[in-house]
């Protein structure tokens, strides 16, 4: 077993082939996916209901590579306290929001690379992130 942060084969290798400006996006179990992400890699990580958490997966992506700006869907009424969450585990940076639709369109840009699927329960819980320098 890697003694790395990420043991996943396939997320390493995308990851590995992007650079400095390249999108990632972490979706929640709600996300189309498949229609809304444009030519990115597709990994569906989604096992159950909740298993894993879009934050499990951007803990363990935070501890391989840099992230210079993150991006959320952010829904009419109150933030989603995960919002906080993705805050703290990016050392404090800012969220940048988008409605649904510009989310959707953010996501479908040539430069998002890689694209995750996970199993997360919560909604809103969508979280575009770029990669920043080494
Ligand atoms: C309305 C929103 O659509 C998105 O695609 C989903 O990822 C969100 O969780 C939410 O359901």
């Amino acid at each position: 077993m890697l003694k790395t942060a990420c043991i996943h084969p396939e997320i390493m290798r995308l990851v590995s082939l992007c650079g400095h400006g390249d999108k990632i996006l972490i979706a929640d179990g709600n996300y189309p996916l498949d229609s809304k992400s444009g030519s990115a890699a597709k990994v569906y990580l989604g096992l159950t209901s909740g298993i894993p958490e879009v934050t499990q997966v951007l803990e363990v992506l935070s501890e391989v590579v840099n992230f210079e700006k993150a991006e959320v869907m952010v829904p009419t009424g109150e933030q989603p306290p995960i919002f906080a969450e993705f805050q703290n585990i990016l050392g404090g940076m800012d969220l940048g929001g988008l409605e649904r639709q510009e989310f959707y369109d953010a996501c479908c840009k040539p430069n998002v690379r890689l694209a995750i699927f996970t199993g997360e329960k919560r909604t809103f819980a969508n979280i575009l992130l770029t990669i920043g320098v080494a």
